[in-house]
């Protein structure tokens, strides 16, 4: 079991290594509690995903790796590392079925499992390349936050309001954010006057996380509930929506949190641009369309715990996590490796075969 850890930071990291294994900001505990959970082992952090103590699709790919990386120094020797930590693979990649990150994490690691000479000391490979994954993220995330601040400047030069969905920030990555990379960069170029941040049912992530990370650094931000954003988009003049993914098939359909779909839906009514940004690890090129993403359902005490009360209603409960929306509702995808307008099968493929920008 993850322990608690009192680690008072100035910067917060969604993860960090430790001499002693790998540091959680536990993000059920926020706002309001920055606790720190120290995984030691890979079990540790196969509870840590699936109690959603971490989360966001680059940020548990990302922590995916570090649990090879413990589980592998759990072992300290074997004959045949590929059959020894054959286990520790499988309850990774079984703790969250949607975000592709997890399992492209993971054939990373399985790859240097493979080209690994004999007598290397593989605990230490396996966990240096954990770390280079969880640092190309973050790298990742600078490029697309100035790409995707270019785009919002191409369209007007002023300071604007935009939509964002879920969380996508610094917690759900290797550091800095997706969706919410792009706001923080064109925050600093002066194009963001309002951040309008959905509270995201049923887990809370625009209240709870979004919000926090925002108004740490004094990005104007307010909430909104999800389907209050209709009428949002009625009364206010919006630019941008702009959000992440869990994981992007070969057509250019997005799975991501609950709500983009609707999203996206409004946003082509009232003529609001819709972004998503997602590192080149969130493409899913065996997938040919979203139809084929599988959707996460979790459990229907999401929806019936409200406060501190469990509601007894006796109907039955329907709750996926996430939804996909179809490239043609999407104006424009940004990744490290460049920007697609209007996605389709053929751009992305293009785009996939180029090597990243930075
Ligand atoms: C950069 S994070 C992009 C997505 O992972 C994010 O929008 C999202 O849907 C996260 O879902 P979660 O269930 O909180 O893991």
């Amino acid at each position: 079991m993850a322990v608690e850890a009192a680690v008072p930071r100035e910067q917060f990291q969604a993860l960090a290594w430790s001499g002693d294994g790998l540091l959680l900001l536990d993000q059920r505990q926020l706002p309001g509690n920055e606790s720190y959970l120290l995984c030691r082992t890979a079990a540790d952090v196969a509870e840590a995903i699936n109690a959603m103590s971490v989360r966001g699709a680059p940020a548990i790919g990302i922590a995916a790796a570090y649990g090879i990386a413990l589980a592998a120094r759990e072992l300290g020797s074997a004959d045949d590392w590929s059959a020894a930590l054959e286990p520790s693979f499988a309850m990774l990649e079984g703790t969250r079925p949607t975000a592709v990150n997890l399992a492209w994490a993971l054939r990373m690691m399985q790859q240097q499992l493979q080209r690994l000479p004999e007598g290397s000391d593989v605990p230490a490979t396996l966990l240096a390349l954990a770390r280079q994954i969880h640092d190309s993220d973050r790298e990742a995330n600078l490029t697309m936050g100035r790409l995707g601040m270019q785009q919002l400047r191409k369209y007007d030069k002023r300071p604007q309001h935009v939509i964002t969905h879920c969380n996508a920030g610094a917690l759900a990555t290797g550091g800095f954010g997706t969706a919410l990379g792009v706001i923080r960069t064109a925050h600093a170029a002066g194009l963001i006057e309002q951040v309008h941040a959905n509270e995201t049912r049923p887990w809370l992530q625009g209240t709870r996380l979004t919000a926090w990370e925002l108004m740490r650094e004094g990005i104007p931000v307010s909430l909104q509930a999800d389907l209050a954003v209709g009428h949002l988009m009625k009364e206010q003049s919006i630019s941008w929506v702009i959000v992440g993914a869990d994981r992007i098939a070969a057509n250019g359909d997005v799975a991501n949190k609950i709500g983009t779909y609707a999203l996206a839906v409004l946003a082509m009514h009232h003529g609001v641009r819709f972004m998503v940004v997602a590192p080149s690890s969130t493409i899913d090129m065996q997938l040919d369309n979203g139809d084929l993403i599988p959707l996460e359902e979790r459990d229907a005490d999401e929806l019936l715990i409200v406060g501190n009360r469990q509601l007894d209603t006796g109907a039955e409960v329907f709750n996926p996590v996430f939804d996909v929306t179809p490239a043609d509702l999407i104006d424009v995808i940004v990744t490290e490796k460049g920007i697609i307008e209007r996605p389709d099968a053929r751009k992305l493929a293009d785009m996939m075969s180029r090597q990243r920008l930075h």
